[in-house]
């Protein structure tokens, strides 16, 4: 049996402020880094063989804190692009409540949520998930299919799409979908990928 762990990375100075994130670089509040640990205490029966975050320093560091609380800081670590948040356009660095009373709760919510609607100059959420299934797909299934224990930090929009396709969840599935900082899911796969047991803790 394989493992897949799927962790949301911590609150980042950007979420604290309710500013809109995307590619922006930001680093975790402590909080955040409190979330991170958390995480790897709630990890301490696994030993994972391999470990994989985004280029974006909350994702990094979240990784970082959770391979230190398991005293796994060996385990390899590849930092990935197309691990990234999706890209928030011309949204990213507007506080949400401000955009909300700009240009209304209907459509803030529209650019957050939708799958196929991408906020002015961003990605759609369909589009996040093409690159990051790609990536899934190239890297990290090979390392499921030979049973190894896998750990992924990504982004909360980021982990909405890879879930979508692993759960095989709906459009309105993902569009309801929330995943909270510092949020840790468990999947046992077998050889052929298919689910096990799937499990928040
Ligand atoms: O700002 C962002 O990049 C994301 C995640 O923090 O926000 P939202 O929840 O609005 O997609």
């Amino acid at each position: 049996m394989a493992t897949l762990v799927l962790v949301r990375h911590g609150q980042s100075v950007a979420n604290l402020a309710n500013v809109f994130t995307g590619w922006l670089d930001v680093a975790l509040t402590p909080q955040g880094e409190a979330e991170a640990r958390q995480a790897g205490a709630k990890l301490r029966a696994l030993h994972f063989d391999q470990a994989y975050c985004s280029t974006l320093v909350r994702s990094r560091r979240t990784l970082e804190l959770i391979l230190e609380q398991l005293h796994q800081a060996t385990v390899p670590v590849h930092a990935a692009e197309a691990l990234r948040e999706r890209m928030y356009g011309a949204l990213q660095g507007l506080n949400k409540a401000e955009t909300i009373r700009q240009y209304g709760l209907t459509q803030v919510n529209t650019w957050r949520r939708s799958y196929e609607d991408a906020p002015p100059e961003g990605e759609t959420l369909h589009h996040t998930q093409q690159r990051v299934v790609a990536y899934y797909e190239q890297e990290i299934a090979p390392q499921l299919r030979r049973g190894r224990h896998v750990l992924v930090v990504s982004h909360g929009n980021t982990l909405r799409a890879l879930r979508m396709q692993l759960e095989g969840l709906s459009v309105a599935q993902v569009e309801a979908l929330e995943i909270p900082t510092g949020g840790v899911r468990v999947y046992e796969l077998d050889s052929a990928l298919a689910i096990g047991q799937m499990r928040d803790l």
